[in-house]
């Protein structure tokens, strides 16, 4: 027995677009996203890797990403669920600034350090920054120690594996195919825990903007083939050095 788990990051955001560093800023899609959501919807149709249910973020270019790709697969109708867990990591005090600037007024080293280091956070946000999420209503069940002012991924991949094992892999276990319809970080968070891959290694991992990518799974949840399936390989592999290469 095998299980099938689908990971789709949101399509180009308008500050991905700005070249802006986005973390928890609710930014929406861009016309290029929305159809980059509808392509990743076509692809799951036309090779029938249909979504059983879906997990979303709480930011609204996941989930219309998501509610995108489910419409042209025609299965809008799958339950869905969200939690800040999914969400982009969180850029602290870079939220809002334009990554080229940055990398100008750092250097290389900071900013990839910042950027892609795997245990080093950005400077913490200031409640009073206009990108904070002070008081935003999404939040407001969330016990104020958990919600982060900034992290790095390792604070991701610990924040987004309670919600791996309670919310999706019993789904995962009951047979059924599940997307998770996330962001370039969280996505990496999930993807290292899958691959099993270095701290180190992590860094040089970059996930493309609305292209499908599918994992079966063994008995162990380990990957049958180490880094999934991309559906579409070679826009995977354009959007991929397109990531790689903001801030340049
Ligand atoms: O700005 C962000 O939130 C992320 C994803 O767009 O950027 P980066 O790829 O630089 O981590």
């Amino acid at each position: 027995m095998t299980y099938r788990l689908v990971l789709l990051r949101h399509g180009e955001s308008e500050w991905n677009a700005k070249n802006l560093f986005t973390g928890w800023v609710d930014v929406d899609l861009t016309a290029a996203g929305e159809a980059e959501a509808r392509r990743g919807g076509e692809l799951l149709a036309e090779r029938g890797i249909l979504p059983d249910v879906l997990h979303t973020s709480v930011l609204r270019r996941a989930v219309r990403t998501a509610n995108i790709a489910l419409d042209v697969a025609d299965r809008l109708w799958v339950p869905v669920r969200r939690s800040w867990r999914l969400n982009e990591r969180h850029y602290g005090a870079l939220q809002g600034k334009n990554k080229k600037q940055t990398l100008e007024t750092y250097g290389e080293e900071q900013f990839m350090l910042w950027r892609r280091s795997y245990d080093t956070p950005p400077p913490p946000i200031e409640d009073d920054d206009e990108y904070a999420q002070t008081g935003d209503p999404r939040y407001a069940d969330l016990p104020p120690e958990l919600l982060p002012r900034t992290e790095c991924l390792k604070d991701v991949l610990e924040r987004a594996l309670p919600y791996w094992y309670d919310a999706i892999v019993p789904e995962l276990r009951r047979g059924l195919t599940v997307a998770v319809a996330a962001h370039g970080n969280s996505l990496r968070a999930l993807v290292k825990h899958l691959d099993d891959i270095s701290d180190e290694a992590i860094a040089g991992l970059n996930i493309p903007t609305g292209v499908p990518l599918v994992y079966e799974l063994d008995e162990s949840l380990r990957p049958v083939t180490r880094g999934g399936e991309y559906l579409d390989p070679d826009a995977a592999a354009a959007a991929i050095e397109a990531v790689k290469n903001q801030g340049r």
